[in-house]
């Protein structure tokens, strides 16, 4: 049997250098009174997302922080898959837009992929966001984490609200897009929801393994 999950108390790093992410991140771990610094705050560098999988990238971030800061850190990898895509831009979310940070430009290269796509493709705008995230410890324990949220893309994009792609992508169930809704709305944890982003769900199951929480 696997190592059975390690508590997580004190302090630990959110190491993403996503202002968006951080926030999200900050607020779901809020409840459980650990004390989070940001990889920003540190000063600690940005590592290079060489892997192949999203876990792999939130292992390579999350391992770089917990080394560099002597502190477990946590960090998430995550992306936008478009079935009519092939499942880009995946890996690639982020890139897509560019060292601007062109959000704009981004989605807008998703929607003219689904208008060159649109012949051939049943359900042309499915997508889906997947979160991978990982805590690391500075002594190499790690605990992995997944998390998916399904739904459409929308044109134009709505809602000035959240980050990246959340104005192009409305979660099933739902009428309005992440970029429509507040940041509790989007995490949709309970007693609102059963948890409803992509990020929230894998911490959920983060909060459960590691924060003592219990989502019934
Ligand atoms: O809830 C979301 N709502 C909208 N867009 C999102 C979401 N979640 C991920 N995304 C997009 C943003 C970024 O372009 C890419 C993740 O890339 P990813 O490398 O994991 O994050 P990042 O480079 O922005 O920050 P960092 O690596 O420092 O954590 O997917
Ligand atoms: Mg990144």
């Amino acid at each position: 049997m696997a190592e059975s999950h390690r508590r997580l108390a004190g302090r630990v790093v959110i190491a993403t250098h996503n202002a968006g992410k951080l926030e999200e991140m900050r607020g779901l771990l809020a409840p459980y009174g650990v004390d989070a610094v940001s990889a920003d705050d540190l000063g600690l560098p940005e590592p290079e997302e060489t892997g192949g999988t999203f876990a792999e990238n939130a292992r390579i971030k999350a391992v770089s922080a917990a080394n560099a800061s002597g502190l477990p850190a946590f960090a998430d990898d995550s992306g936008l898959c478009v079935e009519a895509l092939g499942g880009a831009p995946g890996l690639y979310t982020a890139r897509w837009a560019g060292p601007e940070k062109d959000f704009m430009a981004a989605m807008a290269k998703v929607e003219e992929g689904l208008r060159d796509a649109q012949a051939t493709i049943p359900d042309l705008r499915r997508a889906y966001f997947i979160s991978a995230l990982c805590l690391a410890w500075p002594d190499g324990h790690l605990e992995d984490f997944e998390g998916v949220v399904e739904g459409t893309l929308v044109w134009p994009p709505r809602g000035p609200a959240g980050f990246g792609y959340d104005p192009m992508f409305q979660p099933d169930g739902h009428s309005r897009t992440f970029g429509e809704m507040t940041g509790a709305e989007k995490h949709g944890l309970p007693p609102l929801g059963r948890g409803l982003s992509h990020r929230a769900r894998a911490f959920m199951a983060l909060a459960e393994a590691c924060l003592g929480a219990r989502f019934d």
